[in-house]
């Protein structure tokens, strides 16, 4: 019998607050951050074969490790230990097609470790549930469980603790990617680094994001955003000063770097404005690639069981 592939799409997301707390001493920082997963995704397929293997392709593919570190790979390890398989021949092969940015803040190797967890669950029959699934994705990255979860949620601890937050009606965004990446380990060492130096401003409390999200009015939503990790990405990356100010110069009502960055992310206010802004970002000529994007979107789901066909997103080149 041929075997039936399985396929996971899984959602970017973007960090509306990120307020960061003092290094842990477990080298962790404890976050109070909300989360929304954006119309970005990647797709994770995975079969049974009988050489197990990783593959890579999409946007950025290059970047991707194919092998052991990359991060879907040490969730397939993980959930052959618990179902009793030989983690280091599990007859599996994954295959992942990156439509979310590599190393832009936007959780795209946390995206395709959650939908490797969900697929495999299916695809080996655990049924293991949301709540245990979540752990599982705990232990692989901060960012796991968002991935997993996925529409709009708070995250404390560090970042991996969940709840739900109720946000009305759909938010539009132009999505700015960088030359290139930049580290999260840097930029938290970064942030600790200008801290110790001076001071620099922290954001605010999170109750009047929350509130804003539950009006649905995205004038309010931008007056709000805040990330303590932009100072330290633009620290590290001074061009994004320059993405920011061309972002809101184009129209857009607010612009924030994506979590750790160095993607920055613009709120508008209709799905139209986002296409103009888009436009006018694009001929800007500071990022590499502008797209525009939507959330909240659901946390990884099967899409279907058998190979996926890919919508094209939509993309402006610079
Ligand atoms: C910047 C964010 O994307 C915001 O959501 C996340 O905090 C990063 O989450 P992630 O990529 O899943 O990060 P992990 O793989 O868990 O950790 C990578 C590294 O980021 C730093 N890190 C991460 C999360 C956190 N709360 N504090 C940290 O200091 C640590 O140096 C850690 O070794
Ligand atoms: N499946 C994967 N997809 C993308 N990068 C991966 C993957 N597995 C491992 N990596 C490595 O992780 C690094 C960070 O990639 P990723 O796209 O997850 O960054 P990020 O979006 O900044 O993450 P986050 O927002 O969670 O901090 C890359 O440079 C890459 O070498």
């Amino acid at each position: 019998m041929v075997p039936t592939p399985i396929t996971v799409r899984v959602p970017a997301k973007v960090n509306l607050h990120l307020s960061v707390g003092d290094a842990r001493p477990d080298g962790y920082h404890e976050l109070v951050t909300v989360f929304q997963a954006l119309s970005l995704t990647d797709d994770v397929t995975v079969v049974t074969a009988e050489e197990s293997a990783i593959e890579v392709q999409g946007e950025g593919a290059d970047l991707v490790p194919a092998g052991p570190e990359n991060l879907a790979w040490k969730a397939v390890r993980l959930l052959a230990e618990r179902a009793g398989k030989d983690p280091e021949e599990p007859g599996v092969r994954v295959s992942i097609n990156k439509g979310i940015p590599v190393a832009g803040g936007m959780a795209g190797g946390s995206a395709d470790a959650a939908a490797t967890l969900l697929a495999l669950n299916q695809l080996w029959k655990l049924e293991i549930g949301r709540d245990e699934l979540g752990e599982i994705a705990g232990q692989l990255g901060s960012d796991v469980p968002f991935s997993l979860q996925g529409g709009t949620a708070l995250g404390t601890g560090r970042g991996e603790r969940l709840v739900p937050v109720l946000a009305r009606h759909t938010f539009h965004w132009v999505i700015g990617l960088a030359k290139d990446g930049l580290s999260t380990p840097e930029v938290y060492g970064e942030l600790d680094r200008l801290r110790d130096e001076n001071a620099p401003n922290r954001v605010g409390e999170v109750e009047p994001l929350l509130e804003a999200l539950a009006s649905g009015d995205p004038r309010q939503l931008a007056l709000l955003l805040g990330n303590d990790l932009q100072a330290a990405a633009v620290s590290l990356k001074p061009v994004l000063r320059r993405t920011l100010r061309a972002g809101v110069q184009a129209g857009a009502l607010a612009g924030i770097v994506s979590g750790s960055g160095p993607t920055c992310a613009f709120l508008c206010t209709d799905a139209d404005s986002a296409v103009r802004v888009a436009a006018e970002l694009s001929g800007a000529g500071v990022c590499r690639t502008v797209r525009v994007a939507h959330g909240p979107v659901p946390g990884a789901k099967i899409v279907s069981e058998e190979p996926a066909h890919r919508p094209t997103p939509p993309q402006v080149h610079a």
